[in-house]
């Protein structure tokens, strides 16, 4: 798979405070990229240095081997949270409009359709509802027929229902072979659409990899959970990990019914003990900590 967009050494400083701190990262022709991270992590800032938006303070960004130039523009989108358009443009003209901005340009019946936005084509677009608006910046973002898209947080605010359906959309697009890549604080996201992930902290990427690895790399295969906070030494003779959080005791082991009989003892209670999967969720709280970001 070849490499479309290169970020070599990259830092970027506000003042004297450094926001990203030399991060390097390869996206692939036809992936889905996630960039994760706590509030304040970097992100956005790194966002707007690989769209072109903002220059680094050092290091560079190369598209398809070359220095990113001004034609760089033509061949990405960018779905921006919002936009402030005219309120006298319906969804269909709100879509000619930014099509007149590009030498080449997507079928806007194709993006409508693609986005499903048939049924409020004619309608004015301060009109639709957050999931329509959302779906209108992503048919916005991809009217350029580009073949770089950039997501920053694309389903905050919607509810599960639109959600789901968005996560639908953004398949569909990379089933297209476009490249992808996306900024949000949802796991399950990531989960869902990321073939990899990046999670940053503190301008740092912390991890990087496919999901899949990522979880295989940080932990054991099953966490059982159990309500309180038992000591250590409970579990010592057991080939598990032990964690605390939350008011939660979470074990992490190779096999729950391997463990179970060790478990059944008058010290453990089996009122609220849940066996699942490690998550993404597990995975970042894992690497970036339970401290609240401002
Ligand atoms: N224009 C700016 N001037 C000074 N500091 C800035 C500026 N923009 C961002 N920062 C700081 O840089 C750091 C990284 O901000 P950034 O917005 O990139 O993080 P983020 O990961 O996108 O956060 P969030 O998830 O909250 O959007 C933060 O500490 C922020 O306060």
């Amino acid at each position: 798979m070849s490499v479309l967009l290169s970020v070599r050494d990259l830092t970027h400083r506000y003042g004297d405070f450094t926001a990203v701190n030399n991060i390097n990262l390869d996206v692939h022709v036809g992936q889905c990229v996630g960039l994760l991270g706590p509030n304040g992590a970097g992100k956005s800032t790194t966002m707007e240095i690989l769209e072109g938006v903002l220059k680094p303070s050092h290091g560079e960004i190369l598209y398809r081997g070359l220095p990113i130039d001004k034609n760089f523009k033509q061949e990405i989108g960018i779905q921006f949270q919002q936009t402030t358009l005219p309120d006298y443009l319906t969804v269909k003209e709100c879509l000619k409009l930014f099509s007149s901005f590009y030498e080449s340009h997507a079928l806007i019946s194709h993006v409508i359709q693609l986005c499903q936005l048939q049924e409020v084509a004619n309608q004015y677009h301060y009109t639709l509802s957050g999931g329509q608006k959302q779906r209108l910046l992503l048919a916005l973002s991809l009217i350029n027929d580009p073949k770089l898209i950039f997501l920053d947080e694309p389903t905050t605010g919607l509810d599960p229902q639109a959600r789901l359906h968005f996560w639908q959309l953004v398949k569909q697009i990379k089933q297209e072979g476009k490249t992808i890549i996306l900024t949000t604080h949802y796991m399950d996201e990531a989960e869902q659409l990321c073939d990899q992930i990046v999670i940053m902290d503190k301008g740092q990427f912390v991890a990087e990899g496919s999901p899949e690895q990522l979880l295989n790399d940080n932990f054991l295969p099953q966490i059982i959970e159990l309500d309180g906070l038992y000591p250590a030494y409970v579990f010592n003779s057991l080939p598990v990990k032990v964690s605390q959080c939350a008011g939660k005791t979470r074990i992490e082991c190779q096999c729950f019914d391997d463990l179970l009989p060790a478990l059944k003892r008058p010290d453990v209670s089996s009122q609220g003990m849940s066996v699942r999967k490690p998550n993404l969720e597990d995975l970042f709280l894992k690497l970036t900590g339970n401290e609240l970001r401002i």
